[in-house]
């Protein structure tokens, strides 16, 4: 007992020694090196970066290190606070400072079982970006999705043969792999690749973006070593509001400009910044076409309707957006897991066991593995196992938009705290929907109209059924069956003319309509959007070339999620940090060929 107490208060000086840490973490992001301090006069750099999320702090790194060019990086956001650091606190980050909580607009054929059929889209703001607030999952890439960019959209420069050296550049460095011995889950995981009929299916333990149990991300690996450089500046809390392009001697871009809001007075600054050579839009899926549309630079029409002045016509600018669907099934477990629940995140033993060896459930996000089919398959298809027992219904309500209802469908057991299960995530891997992105007004500090457009491809509903099915194949396995599992069929009042009726929970074999009606209700996006300004031949099928820059405007590139052509078969972190590695080698050879640069600082 007194043993008990004693961790009892290890445990609280651990909360307070968190509390100090972040308000440190957060006062030595006022001391970053190398901030430009506007000062009212006419800035010009060789490289503008817009955005230091993935793309464009892998980017910034490449460029800071080996260009005698000047380089600005400029963010929205400022510093992330130490809790991005915790791999299980992750989620605590989404609604906060670092997130711009984009919601999505009303959804046509999906997301019934939220408030107004909208999605929450949560998207990283700050240094870092959204590697800074994701969920660290490690993928190293798929060869046939290379090669269907090199058939498919004719871009020969990514096939897989090509792109390999790059994502082995971009891969992080170290990367933690939950043990076998994690839970009762890994275990019947592993034994389910051994014994599983279907051997073209692939068994993966998570790898996560994880050094010494704390996040190590773009920002670590790539930004923060060259942040002293005498040729880098950055400028945080910064939002870039236009693009501004010269028509002579050639279309490029000039200049930016900038707005730096007071927070006192909440009053903006605006400044403009020369670009000398190159301006590179790394602001995300949602965001670049925002700036691009906002600049003048899109559909015509669409601008008209807009009222905005074009500066050049391409018409694809926000279109093709996609993104993987999520369809989670609730699993209770009749054994000790032990899985993520209130009850082992309270036990001190786990926070001491973090303290000391940074491992354990606060070591990583809860996802254990994945398992994923694309040969021998009309789909290719992923579930994702989430080894949590108990989900707080306050904070997931409020990450996810789902209304009480749904939530409680899909989550039963959310009022036992000590709950054990696990979460099982179906999703098609090629999404075959396509939404956009297109603007409200021409404000930059208003959000953009995000319609990721889930489930308006028939194929993609009878993808994730197929994958639920694949699911539901695993869960009742002989491999699971000594985790005693149970598959909550959700018990939706708008699904209840299709079941789930008794005999399902044991034949497990519920009606197409009835996973039809919970998918269109409860699926949830993954927050890997792509395509918005994607990369292809010419102006009639994409946005940006082979070598990411604006079809027409030879000086501004894209290095981010946006360039897609199609979705990457798994996370997609380390596939953009990798674009990122290649358009660094294409801009240094040709600042190579065309002699020096200056230094204007
Ligand atoms: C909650 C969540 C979980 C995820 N989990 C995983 C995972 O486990 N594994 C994985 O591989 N992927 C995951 N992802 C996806 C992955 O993180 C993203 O695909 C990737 O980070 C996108 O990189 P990016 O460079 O395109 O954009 P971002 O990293 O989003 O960077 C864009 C940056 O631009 C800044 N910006 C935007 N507009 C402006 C402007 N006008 N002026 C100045 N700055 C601007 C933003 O603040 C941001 O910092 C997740 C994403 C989220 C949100």
């Amino acid at each position: 007992m007194k043993f008990r107490k004693i961790l009892i208060f290890g445990a609280i000086a651990f909360g307070l020694l968190a509390a100090l840490l972040v308000l440190l973490s957060s006062l030595l992001s006022e001391s970053l090196p190398n901030v430009l301090a506007p000062e009212g006069r006419d800035y010009v750099f060789d490289y503008v970066i817009v955005g230091a999320g993935t793309g464009g702090s892998v980017l910034t790194s490449l460029l800071a290190k080996h260009s005698n060019g000047s380089v600005l990086l400029i963010e929205a956001g400022g510093a992330f606070g130490l809790l991005s650091r915790i791999p299980l606190l992750t989620t605590f980050q989404q609604k906060g400072i670092n997130d711009w909580s984009f919601l999505s607009v009303p959804q046509k054929h999906s997301s019934r079982g939220l408030i107004e059929q909208r999605q929450c889209l949560p998207r990283g703001k700050g240094l870092g970006g959204s590697a800074n607030l994701n969920y660290m999952l490690h993928f190293d890439g798929h060869a046939p999705d290379f090669e269907a960019w090199h058939k498919r959209h004719n871009l020969s420069d990514w096939s897989w043969e090509q792109i390999r050296p790059f994502l082995a550049a971009a891969k992080p460095q170290t990367l933690f792999e939950i043990p076998r011995s994690y839970s009762k889950l890994t275990q019947a995981l592993d034994e389910a690749e051994a014994q599983f009929p279907h051997k073209s299916w692939h068994f993966r333990r998570s790898r996560y973006c994880i050094r010494n149990g704390l996040r190590h991300s773009v920002l670590q690996q790539f930004l923060q070593p060259v942040m002293k450089n005498v040729n880098l500046r950055l400028l945080p809390q910064a939002l870039v509001k236009r693009i501004k392009l010269s028509k002579s001697p050639k279309l490029r871009a000039t200049s930016v400009l900038v707005g730096i809001k007071d927070e006192h007075t909440n009053k903006e600054h605006e400044f403009s910044i020369k670009v000398q050579r190159e301006l590179i839009l790394c602001a995300g899926a949602y965001q670049t076409p925002q700036l691009l549309l906002a600049s003048g630079i899109g559909d015509r029409s669409t601008l008209a309707k807009l009222q905005l002045p074009v500066q050049h016509h391409l018409p694809l600018v926000g279109q093709g957006l996609h993104d993987h669907f999520n369809m989670p099934l609730f699993v209770s477990t009749g054994v000790i897991g032990p899985s993520l629940n209130q009850r082992t995140l309270l036990d001190p033993f786990n926070l001491l066991n973090y303290l000391s060896s940074g491992t354990g459930h606060f070591g990583n996000f809860g996802v254990v593995g994945h398992v994923s089919g694309h040969e021998e398959v009309e789909w290719p298809f992923s579930v994702t196992f989430f080894g949590a027992g108990a989900i707080d219904e306050g904070s997931l309500m409020s990450i996810s938009n789902f209304k009480r209802a749904a939530f409680r469908a899909l989550f039963p057991r959310y009022h036992n705290s000590s709950q054990e299960g696990f979460v099982a995530i179906s999703n098609c891997l090629q999404p075959k929907s396509r939404g956009s992105v297109t603007l409200l007004n021409s404000s930059m500090r208003r959000n953009p109209l995000i319609d990721p457009n889930f489930l308006s491809s028939s194929e993609d509903l009878n993808c994730t059924i197929d994958a639920m099915r694949h699911a539901i194949q695993l869960i009742t396995s002989p491999a699971f069956a000594s985790l005693q599992p149970r598959i909550h069929w959700p018990r939706l009042r708008e699904c209840a003319n299709f079941g789930p009726f008794e005999r399902d929970f044991f034949e497990h074999s519920p009606s197409d309509h009835y996973l039809e009606c919970i998918i269109r209700h409860l699926g949830l996006s993954s927050h890997h959007p792509g395509g918005s300004c994607a990369m292809g031949s010419t102006s009639n099928d994409s946005v940006v070339d082979a070598q990411l820059r604006l079809h027409g405007i030879n000086n501004l590139r894209i290095v981010d999620a946006s360039v897609l052509p199609s979705p990457i078969s798994g996370n997609p972190n380390t596939i953009i940090a990798a674009i990122a590695v290649r358009a660094a080698t294409w801009i240094l050879k040709s600042e190579l060929q065309e002699g020096q640069v200056s230094l204007g600082l």
